[in-house]
């Protein structure tokens, strides 16, 4: 996994490295500023002339580094610091200085156009309030620049910890982050302001291996699934998945596939009786067939007991026989059950059946079903999306993926788990029932709920990339991210 992190988390950091450790903080600037301009370099940015925007803090003065470091490898160079000087860190007075004897040149006015690359190093982790006065003036005349615009550490007037733009925010074409991606830059609009993201190692330590609090999956948590060569159909587990309508197949079809795609062994979908026909093209999904709504009882005890896992919601809809399946679920469920869709549209009114439920369980809803489900509105999850999962996962009692762009998930405790793989391919129908399939595949396989959940997500995400690079993001259907999960676990 990789941590990520909040601005005053990362300020702990630099200040444990610089006063427990002993590095020198003009040590940690000269290897961060030798970082962005090593990567400005490689990335390939036109370098020919290049302006260095510095504000009154550190992340101004790293600017006034990678300016010396131009400068030095022989590239035309100019430095416009804004900023009142009675502000200026003591690294900074320090790099002016040291800029000063190399010669470089400080410019107090410029023109925009004259430049082929752009340096933001204006405002870094320590932004504090609304971007006004010369910053935003400034910031403002970068929309007309047609060079490249390289942020240091962070894009100037995006919030460190939420993402948000305090007024106006430089759109960076690359961003060097220090260390740890900043939680600001994983959440969007930050994630869309920082254009290209790299992290940096500049020497930062911490003695002590904390658990992070917010972290990404990387592909080290998918090699963790692997095979037994001895096992079978029944040891890689069962899922019995309560999904489709009348009206709705597909997605029941969906879900069902991802399920044993994923690798459990075997699959019993639950589902209308009249749907028999349709079934006739998955021949190895079982049936548990029903009528209506008093049949229910019987069937969901008996499918308890043969499965490992279970899951409901994909195509669902919410007749009297749906929420009667739901009710009994919730009743009766003793192994991880996984609630989407429709399921999550039945949910409304029965909190406390749901808290009752003996089962973990794990809720997938997209925005709107999480607005449906809790009264919270898009707008406001999306001001504070790590806190507002948080609390809504510790309220109800349960695991919550809050699907999004950037789908985060949490059960309630300090850690939470955000995705940054996926793209916007992905908003295509039937998408959440291949995540909702692949979720009980692995829990099915004795992934624990919280291992499930914050891979499967990951997992879907990967797909979502490779059959976006296959199909291109517009055409790319549902059925391309399941075939591409499967790939995904082949090259493993
Ligand atoms: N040695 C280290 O620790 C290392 C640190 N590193 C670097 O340091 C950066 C953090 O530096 P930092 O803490 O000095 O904060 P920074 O982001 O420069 O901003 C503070 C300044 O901005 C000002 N200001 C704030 N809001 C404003 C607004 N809206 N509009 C206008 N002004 C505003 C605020 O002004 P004041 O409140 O004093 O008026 C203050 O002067 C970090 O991102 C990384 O790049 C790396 O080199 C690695 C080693
Ligand atoms: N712009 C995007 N970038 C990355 N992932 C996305 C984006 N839009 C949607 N997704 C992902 O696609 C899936 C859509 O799920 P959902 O809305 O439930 O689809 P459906 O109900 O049609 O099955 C979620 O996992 C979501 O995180
Ligand atoms: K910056």
């Amino acid at each position: 996994m990789e941590e990520i992190v909040t601005g005053k988390q990362m300020k702990e950091l630099d200040a444990y490295t610089i006063e427990t450790m002993g590095v020198p903080s003009l040590v940690l600037m000269e290897r961060a500023g030798l970082q962005v301009f090593e990567s400005m370099k490689k990335e390939g940015l036109p370098l020919s002339k290049v302006l260095v925007l510095c504000g009154s803090g550190n992340n101004g003065a790293d600017g006034v580094v990678i300016a010396r470091l131009l400068f030095l490898a022989g590239y035309q160079v100019h430095v416009c610091i804004l900023g009142n000087p009675e502000h200026f860190t003591k690294e900074m007075k320090t790099q002016i200085e040291i800029g000063r004897n190399y010669g470089i040149s400080f410019v107090k006015t410029f023109c925009v156009h004259e430049y082929t690359t752009i340096v933001d190093a204006l405002l870094g982790v320590g932004l504090s309030r609304e971007v006004s006065g010369l910053y935003r003036e400034t910031i403002e005349k970068l929309q007309d620049f047609s060079g490249k615009i390289a942020a240091v550490d962070i894009p100037s007037g995006i919030d460190a910890d939420t993402g948000a733009v305090w007024g106006c925010a430089v759109r960076a074409d690359l961003t060097v982050t220090f260390a740890y991606k900043k939680a600001g830059l994983c959440l969007y609009p930050g994630a869309a302001y920082a254009g290209k993201l790299l992290t940096a190692d500049v020497g930062i330590y911490h003695k002590d291996k904390r658990s992070p609090e917010l972290f990404a999956c990387t592909d080290r948590e998918l090699k963790k699934l692997t095979r037994k060569p001895d096992g079978n159909k029944g040891s890689f587990g069962k899922v019995f998945l309560a999904a489709g309508s009348r009206e709705i197949f597909g997605a029941a079809y969906l879900s069902g596939q991802a399920a044993l795609r994923s690798g459990a062994g075997m699959l019993k979908l639950c589902t209308p009786k009249e749907n028999r026909g349709l079934f006739t093209c998955f021949p190895e999904a079982m049936l548990a067939l029903y009528e209506d709504a008093a049949d229910m009882e019987n069937l969901v005890r008996e499918n308890l007991c043969w499965a490992d896992v279970a899951g409901i919601g994909p195509g669902l809809g919410t007749s009297p026989q749906a929420e009667r399946l739901l009710e009994t679920l919730l009743k009766y469920a003793d192994k991880p059950l996984v609630i989407d869709a429709d399921g999550l549209n039945l949910l409304k009114g029965k909190e406390k059946l749901l808290k009752s439920c003996k089962a973990p369980v794990i809720l997938t809803p997209h925005l709107g079903e999480f607005a449906r489900m809790t009264g919270i509105s898009v707008k406001e999850w999306k001001k504070n999306p790590l806190t507002i999962t948080k609390e809504t996962a510790k309220k109800l009692g349960v695991l919550l993926v809050c699907k999004d762009a950037r789908t985060i998930i949490s059960r309630g405790t300090e850690e939470t788990c955000i995705n940054l793989c996926g793209n916007d391919g992905m908003a295509t129908a039937g998408s959440g029932d291949v995540l909702t399939g692949l979720i009980l595949g692995l829990l099915a396989q004795g992934l624990s709920p919280w291992e499930a959940a914050c891979t499967g997500v990951y997992l879907h995400g990967k797909a979502g990339d490779l059959a976006a690079e296959k199909k291109g993001r517009a055409a790319m259907l549902a059925g391309d991210i399941l075939e591409a999960a499967g790939e995904i676990l082949k090259e493993l």
